[in-house]
């Protein structure tokens, strides 16, 4: 089977349930070795778009590039797949299941025991694998799913949620897998609604809501590029930064004032900042100038409103 990875390029992506259009018109691309991260609302649509790149749900309109030609069947068994629903056997053994699921996806039985256990160790679950999945918890569960997707050396990875009910030391031990695949070219692409770990590990968003793409970008650009809010810590009173200007001032309180850049473009802000580093000097010391970057919920909330 043929484990190149691709770009996954989704065009016009649209799915109707009778009147209801889920999905409208989404584009938006996965790139090689890089971690998109999607996000949205429940509701949203991330799922049934996922489903649609898998070719699990027909769709209603658009199309889903595998590189520069429409994907295939052959294609999508190539990709690692987390669906939302998890679908594993309750009463079957940990590595039993996931060797056969190995074997049904092409691997021989030995190369499938191989990327199992170490998977599993890798996971933390090496002295679980001779226990039924119902017998975990469910994050440990959530840990096999994992290893289900990530066993066949896949040439992409959609990942429906694949963080959530996960502990802080599995979201590790997880992103770290993630970035070795990312690390050979596969593209990832995994919903979420945890946004400061999204804002953690993604190279892009694409943010979704009511069907739609509100907006694509790293991290940064959804931000709008370098932080214009700052926090200033001088050493005597702040209250001097109310008459610069190129700069409104968000709040004094004693030495310490957080200030907006307020200058078209980035150069005039980093001659504004300078000027207000070397008044406070001026004025006796600075022991602080540092950017307020917003967090990622406050853009998310921008987009989506
Ligand atoms: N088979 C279906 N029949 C009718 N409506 C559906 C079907 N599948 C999904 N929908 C609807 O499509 C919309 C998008 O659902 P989807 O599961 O893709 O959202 P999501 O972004 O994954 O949400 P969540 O974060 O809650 O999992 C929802 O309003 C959902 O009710």
């Amino acid at each position: 089977m043929d484990r190149t990875s691709q770009t996954i390029t989704v065009e016009g992506l649209t799915r109707r349930f009778g009147d209801f259009t889920a999905v409208d018109h989404v584009d938006f691309t996965v790139p090689q070795g890089q971690m998109t991260g999607f996000v949205g609302g429940n509701g949203a649509g991330k799922t049934t778009t996922m489903r649609m790149i898998m070719g699990v749900l027909t769709i209603s309109e658009g199309r889903v590039l595998w590189g520069d030609r429409p994907i295939t069947a052959a294609d999508q068994r190539t990709i690692g797949y987390m669906p939302e629903e998890r679908g594993l056997y309750p009463k079957q053994k940990v590595a039993d299941q996931l060797i056969y699921l190995g074997q049904l996806r092409g691997l021989s039985a030995r190369r499938s025991r191989e990327s199992v256990m170490t998977l599993l160790e890798r996971l933390g679950l090496g002295e679980r694998t001779d226990d039924t999945v119902e017998s975990l918890s469910l994050g440990n569960q959530q840990r096999v799913q994992i290893a289900a997707a990530l066993m066949i050396e896949p040439a992409a990875l959609i990942l429906d949620e694949p963080f959530s009910g996960l502990d802080p030391d599995a979201v590790d031990s997880m992103a770290d897998l993630l970035r070795e695949h990312t690390a050979r070219g596969v593209p990832v692409l995994f919903s979420s609604h945890q946004l400061d770990l999204v804002d953690r590990l993604c190279d892009q968003l694409v943010i979704l809501a009511k069907g739609t793409v509100r907006a694509t970008g790293t991290p940064t650009q959804l931000r709008g590029g370098a932080p214009r809010r700052h926090k200033l810590v001088a050493v005597r009173d702040a209250g001097w930064v109310r008459d610069l200007s190129g700069v409104t001032t968000l709040d004094v309180d004693g030495p310490t004032a957080v200030l907006d850049l307020t200058g078209d473009s980035e150069a005039e802000r980093q001659r504004v900042l300078g000027e207000v580093l070397a008044e406070g000097l001026r004025r006796g010391g600075v022991t602080e100038l540092t950017p307020i970057v917003p967090p990622l919920s406050e853009v998310y909330r921008e987009v989506t409103a």
